[in-house]
């Protein structure tokens, strides 16, 4: 365990999110880069094709874990509720498809941090009556990372869920890249979430340096 984040909404500024099958380089390796490149939480999401299952799966979430915490990094885990008890980690984060919200609040250690996907103003007011420490809200735009997305939402429903929820720490995530981050926090973000734009970079630490020059807090 890692000490809590004295402020939730900067920790959000530049969210990576990745599994081993995003990646050009090695996982462990990316990381570290990225992290060294201004990344500020981490999501484990080994999920889709060419994935790690099983026993694999936890080791290297153990080792991800372990590059986090020497950076003072909150890691948080996707959609795996048993996975996130398991290595204890510093929160979870599901989707409106992934389980019983309020169960899985109740679930968790209280220094755990829970996230959740929402696409409208009346799922994130859902989330905030729940209690979630903060949402993501996309697919802002385009993108070929993830198969089974909702349409694009563009930075204009941030606006929205930011008119009725002005305290709620919220993320943008989907298609964000260097050249369109500030849209996002511009729209009222609290920070960006990304996968592709860093852990397909040839360096991934100057990829989230790059992004983060756009997010300001
Ligand atoms: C920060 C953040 N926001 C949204 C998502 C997407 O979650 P979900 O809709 O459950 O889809 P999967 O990522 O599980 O495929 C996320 N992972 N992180
Ligand atoms: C996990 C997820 N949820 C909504 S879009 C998305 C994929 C984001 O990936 P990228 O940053 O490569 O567009
Ligand atoms: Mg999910």
């Amino acid at each position: 365990m890692i000490k809590q984040p004295i402020d939730l909404k900067q920790q959000l500024s530049l969210y990576l999110v990745m599994g081993s099958q995003n990646c050009k380089h090695d996982p462990v390796e990316t990381l570290e880069k990225a992290i060294e490149g201004g990344v500020t939480l981490f999501q484990f999401r080994e999920k889709g094709e060419g994935s790690k299952t099983g026993e694999e799966k936890i080791e290297l979430g153990l080792q991800l874990k372990e590059v986090c915490h020497q950076y003072d990094v909150p890691f948080i885990v996707n959609d795996d509720l048993g996975l996130a008890i398991e290595l204890d980690t510093d929160g979870l984060h599901i989707g409106q498809e992934d389980g019983d919200m309020k169960k899985i609040k109740d679930t968790l250690k209280s220094h755990q941090l829970f996230g959740v996907s929402t696409h409208n103003v009346e799922e994130a007011l859902e989330a905030h009556r729940i209690g979630v420490d903060y949402i993501g809200v996309g697919p802002m735009f385009n993108t070929t990372t993830k198969d089974d997305i909702e349409e694009v939402r563009s930075p204009v429903v941030i606006k929205e869920i930011r008119e009725q929820l002005p305290d709620i720490p919220i993320v943008g995530i989907g298609g964000i890249k260097h050249d369109n981050a500030s849209q996002v926090i511009d729209a009222g973000a609290d920070g960006v979430a990304v996968i592709s734009d860093i852990a397909q970079a040839d360096v991934p630490m100057k990829a989230a340096e790059r992004i983060l020059k756009d997010v300001k807090y």
